[in-house]
């Protein structure tokens, strides 16, 4: 389990993180969101004890990183997939690292193995794409068997299979109930993976809910897609207070506010003929962006705005 209080941390004048306080359950995966600059690294950086905080604390395992006789055999850690030593191959980059905690050889094998790296474990890690090092990354975060994970942009740089390849690595280490806590800017990938959503804006904490909770914050109701062979007929019997009915440019209408076996049963009563009745929920791309609307720092304007003069 890793628990966040009051944490707050300060860069000068910047306040990267302001007194958050979350949990981040065993068993489950928690994605961890929020704009860029919101301050996802910073926070996982004073979980790992690589950053002190400037006020509040935080616990791995029920107690603070620095307390832990042996760190990785408690929390395994994924920040940046670069900071390795280039000259090093990968066997023996995971080697020094096992040495600091008397970890054997045997384990480093295993990881190599669990990674998908054993064919390249002899060849010197700054030679290794983007993809590869994130592999390396996850390798020596595995390395201790912890109980407890921090991934900061896992699957960035990894190609599909690496995609899925760590999606279900994070599944089965939350399956045998570990802690994974994650980052991503990959909302499609977020919304397989995770179970939890912390997000985060501008330092602060916006949600700390289930990822259905978050799906159905996004938008007010769900939308039923409809194609008829008279829409417009069709349109006219659904209008009524609270529910809206648009022309999509395919001909369709989208309906909010009523569900699909309301609209194909007034279909039906006027002896119009479906071709496809659909229901879309919100997506997490698109609850995401409305929680997260006013706490985006580097904000693009949005395409049709109109500049002033
Ligand atoms: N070492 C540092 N010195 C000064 N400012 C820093 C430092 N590290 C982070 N910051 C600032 O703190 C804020 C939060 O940064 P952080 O990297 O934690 O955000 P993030 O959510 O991880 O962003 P991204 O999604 O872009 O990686 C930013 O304004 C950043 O510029």
């Amino acid at each position: 389990m890793i628990e966040v209080s009051n944490l707050t941390k300060r860069f000068g004048a910047t306040t990267a993180v302001d007194d958050i306080s979350f949990t981040v359950q065993p068993g489950k995966v928690t994605g961890f969101l929020g704009p860029n600059g919101a301050g996802k690294t910073t926070t996982m950086r004073a979980i790992a004890g690589l950053d002190l905080p400037t006020a509040g604390t935080s616990s791995v395992n029920g107690n603070r990183m620095n307390q832990h006789a042996f760190p990785m055999h408690e929390l395994g850690v994924l920040l940046d997939a670069n900071h390795i030593h280039h000259g090093r191959t990968a066997q023996a980059h995971l080697e020094a690292l096992a040495a600091t905690h008397g970890i054997g050889t045997k384990r480093v094998h295993e990881v190599l193995d669990l990674t998908g790296l054993a064919d390249v474990a002899r060849r010197r890690a700054g030679t290794f794409s983007l993809g590869m090092r994130q592999r390396l990354g996850i390798a020596a975060a595995l390395l201790g068997d912890p109980a407890s994970f921090i991934l900061d942009e896992p699957i960035n740089g990894l190609d599909p299979d690496g995609v899925v390849w760590v999606r279900t690595l994070l599944r089965r280490l939350a399956g045998e109930g570990r802690t994974v806590f994650l980052s991503s800017h990959l909302m499609s990938e977020m919304a397989q993976t995770a179970d939890h959503l912390i997000v985060i804006g501008r330092g602060r904490l916006i949600t700390d809910s289930s990822i259905q909770d978050v799906l159905g914050s996004g938008t007010d109701q769900s939308r039923v897609l409809v194609r008829a062979t008279d829409p417009d007929r069709l349109a006219e019997a659904l209008a009524a207070p609270g529910i809206t009915v648009t022309r999509t440019a395919t001909g369709g209408l989208e309906v909010t506010g009523l569900e699909a076996a309301a609209v194909s049963g007034a279909a039906a009563a006027l002896g119009i003929l479906l071709h496809e009745l659909t229901t879309s929920t919100a997506s997490l791309e698109e609850a995401y962006l409305s929680l997260t609307r006013s706490a985006v720092e580097y904000q693009t304007a949005p395409e049709n705005q109109e500049s002033t003069p």
